[in-house]
This record gives C-alpha cells, structure tokens and sequence, in this order.
C-alpha cells in the first residue's frame, strides 16, 4: 500500500517516478531532478505558513492543558501525526524519517516492498531534532510577520506540512550520497575507511550546483508567490514569501544539512 500525506503528495509523484525504485534510476541526474521537485513543495508550504503571523502561542510547552500530555501545540499536532503515520507504513519508507521515533507504533498494513538501494546503516541517521531546532528557532522568525491571529491550529499544521518536506529533502542526502559512492568508489572509498569527514565534505561538494540552486529556489519564490490579478497593474516586487529568505535558507540551512546526511552515511558505507 503506497502511503501518502497532503504535505508529502506533490514530492511523492516525482519520487513514484523518479526515485531510486529501481536501480536504473539510481544516478546523480534522476536524484537532482528529485530534489528540484522538492523545492516547489518546501517553496508552497513556506508560503502557506506565511499566511500566519508568528503565532507564540502555538509553541507555548506550558499552557496546552491536554490531559496526559506534556508540550506545546505544535509538538502533540506533529506527534500524533507522525503516530497515525506510522500505523499506514509511512516510515518504513526509507524516505521518511519521524521526528519522534520513540514509541511510534509498528505499522498495521500490509509492507510495501521498498527496493533496498541504501546500505543498511542508513536507518540509524535521522537529524530531524537539528532540522527542527533550525525550523522553530532561525527559520520561522525570518518569514513570517510578528504577532498572533488566533490560528494556532492550522498555523501548526503548516509547520508540520514545512517540517516534513524539509526533512525529506535534507535525508534525500542519503541517497544522493549513495550514488555518489556508486559512481567513484576509488575516490570515496579512502576518506571513508580514514573516517576523514573533511575529505567527504570536499569530495561531495559541487559550488556551482548549490550557486545554481540558490537562484534557482529565490525564482521560483518570485513566480509562485507573486499575486495574480487580472487587472494590467500587477504587484511587482510583492511576493507572498520573501525570496531572498528562501535563497538563504537553502544556502544557510538546506543544502549544509543535505552534505552532513551525506558525510554521515559515507562515514557508515563501508560497515
Ligand atoms: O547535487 C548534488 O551533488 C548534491 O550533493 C546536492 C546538493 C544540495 O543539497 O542541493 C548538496 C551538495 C552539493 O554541493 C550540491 C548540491
């Protein structure tokens, strides 16, 4: 039974194409399409936040009051989900990794038989706690406007549409480093039995490519964020997520994270 979410559907027809499910697909090209895919799904969902301001009280750890739960909003929304989730196979895709792991139920469908094209070390990485102290504590204050409209659900139910897709993208690292093992053994296979996390780092890194995406994602802000209208007059220069956010947040965040799954799955390549 294949399993998917609102927030992960868009990226889930690119991967049901694209992704490694055969090992014909497994090259550099199908997984950088995949990735590109994936940004119109993490530039949708941030622009769907946007619509919110900041709204505190969503991520309040002391004032939720459900009983025999202790934490914010945002935190039961993602915990439950992840809890039904996991009932319907969602983390026996290798794809997906929750953000609360403990005590998550074993699924209750039938598997679906995912193609193993990872090493199986690559269950034991999962940086989701980073990617979300990053979402809640740099990221969100950046693009959306201060204050508190009283939409605490659906704004928690934006970040956790955010949060999914971003840890899509950012473990999509695992695969990507996958096929970069594949293609140059020689040169991946010394830094790897050296432990040498700055010669994986170097290996790994493209500075053109991620130059590309940067400009690439601030684009695509401009033209999915820019108001339509009939009217001749348009709101140039108007866009519902600042682009130059969503540059920075590739540059300072996305791609980073992206190299560190890599770095951490090579380390582990060769066990
Ligand atoms: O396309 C690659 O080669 C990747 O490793 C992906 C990625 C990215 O996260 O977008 C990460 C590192 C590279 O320097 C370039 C891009």
């Amino acid at each position: 039974m294949a399993t998917s979410t609102a927030s992960s559907d868009e990226s889930s027809r690119c991967m049901k194409d694209e992704t490694p499910d055969s090992e014909n697909a497994l090259n550099l090209d199908s997984i950088r399409e995949c990735l590109i895919r994936l940004e119109d799904t993490i530039v949708f969902s941030l622009i769907e936040r946007a619509k919110f301001p900041f709204n505190s009280p969503a991520y309040d750890e002391s004032s939720l009051g459900i009983p025999g739960f202790c934490g914010s909003l945002v935190q039961f929304i993602v915990k439950e989900t992840e809890t039904l989730h996991a009932k319907v196979g969602r983390y026996e895709n290798p794809e997906e990794q929750p953000f609360f792991p403990d005590y998550l139920p074993p699924p209750l469908v039938y598997p679906h038989n995912y193609p193993q094209v990872l090493h199986p070390a690559a269950a034991s990485i999962n940086i989701n706690k980073t990617i979300w102290d990053m979402y809640f504590n740099q990221l969100l204050p950046l693009f959306t406007a201060k204050g508190d409209d009283g939409n605490y659900c659906t704004t928690a139910v934006c970040d956790l549409e955010c949060l999914q897709v971003l840890s899509r993208r950012i473990h999509y690292g695992k695969f990507v480093a996958e096929v970069k093992f594949r293609d140059a053994p020689q040169d991946y296979g010394p830094a790897i039995r050296a432990q040498d996390r700055d010669a994986l780092m170097k290996l790994l890194t493209f500075e053109s490519v991620e130059e590309m995406v940067k400009r690439r994602v601030e684009k695509k802000a401009m033209v999915f964020g820019q108001e339509v209208n009939l009217k001749d007059k348009d709101d140039k220069g108007k866009y519902k997520v600042d682009p130059s956010i969503v540059s920075r947040l590739y540059g300072e965040w996305v791609m980073p994270l992206t190299k560190l799954v890599q770095v951490e799955y090579l380390l582990r390549r060769l066990d």
